[in-house]
């Protein structure tokens, strides 16, 4: 588990990022961090790779400091996935993706036959491991991305709008098959995204921060939409366009299993008309 207590990032010019932030990430599981732009998201996932210092406050990985650890060694069993893949544009697609075993001394056949497994997991053709990142299409790329970050197999996943940069279809199946990957894997995920569907989509609970870097709520996404706390949260959530829809979507999933009724379904699509109208 990630335990955030206290914690709080000012930048020097006085910006408080993120404010007296106390947050349980649990193991296993996707945290998604939601929020408008601004509001500190990027800023408490790169605490915890130590990408950026805390101010104030302390986090640990499972009862240990992250301070206490060198952050190469940190960095080691976290891996990385941002927007845009951030891949290196003159190494190949498998050598892209084994950066961090070979950092970390492996065999050369070892490092390259994982990579090559993690191609196929991923949902690449392994055809493509001799090529550069500028012959991938951007979703293939965000692929590597991800692959690249599983390399080592670490225990903990930091993925900062890895999908935002596709278009919704890609962006759809990058989703469906990351769930699909995470149900093998288990991994600890914090995700963050600024899209309430995807949030919904994909995280086991939410957090959803305002500007100022304050956590305004942290919940299941079923207690999210049904009881979202008054004020910010409400409001983020009301200017989300698909609320409504999203809301429908987890009654009718509830109680799909009792009732398929045909009267229930028209009586939804009345509702997401309405709600889109
Ligand atoms: N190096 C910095 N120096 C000063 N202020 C910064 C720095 N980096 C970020 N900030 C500010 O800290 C606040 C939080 O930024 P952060 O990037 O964590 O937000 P975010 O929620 O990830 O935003 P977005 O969704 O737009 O990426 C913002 O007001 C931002 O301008």
């Amino acid at each position: 588990m990630i335990k955030f207590e206290g914690v709080t990032k000012r930048y020097p010019d006085g910006t408080v990022a993120v404010d007296d932030l106390n947050l349980e990430i649990p193991s296993g599981q996707i945290t998604v961090l939601v929020g408008p732009s601004g509001c500190g998201k990027t800023t408490t996932l790169r605490m915890i790779n130590r990408l950026i210092d805390t101010t104030s406050g302390t986090i640990t990985i499972d009862g240990e400091d992250i301070r206490a650890k060198d952050p190469s060694d940190l960095r080691r069993g976290i891996g990385y996935v941002i927007q845009h893949a951030g891949l290196f544009p003159h190494r190949t697609i498998i050598d892209n993706i084994a950066t961090v075993p070979y950092l970390l001394g492996w065999d050369k056949k070892k490092a390259r036959a994982t990579a090559m497994e993690l191609m196929e997991r991923v949902g690449l053709d392994t055809k493509m491991a001799k090529r550069y990142p500028f012959q991938l299409s951007g979703g293939q790329q965000q692929r590597v991305g991800v692959a690249r970050a599983l390399a080592a197999d670490p225990p903990i996943m930091l993925m900062d709008e890895p999908f935002s940069a596709v278009d919704p279809i890609v962006r759809k199946s990058l989703q469906d098959e990351f769930l699909r990957l995470q149900s093998e894997v288990q991994k600890t995920i914090a995700f963050v995204t600024h899209d309430i569907d995807e949030a919904v989509k994909l995280g086991h609970r939410i957090a959803v921060f305002q500007v100022g870097g304050v956590l305004a709520q942290h919940a299941t996404p079923d207690e999210l939409l049904s009881h979202p706390a008054e004020g910010f949260v409400t409001e983020f959530l009301g200017g989300q366009k698909g609320l409504k829809r999203l809301r429908f979507n987890r009654e009718l999933e509830a109680t799909a299993d009792d009732e398929p009724a045909p009267s229930t379904a028209s009586g939804a699509s009345d509702e997401v008309e309405a709600a889109e109208r």
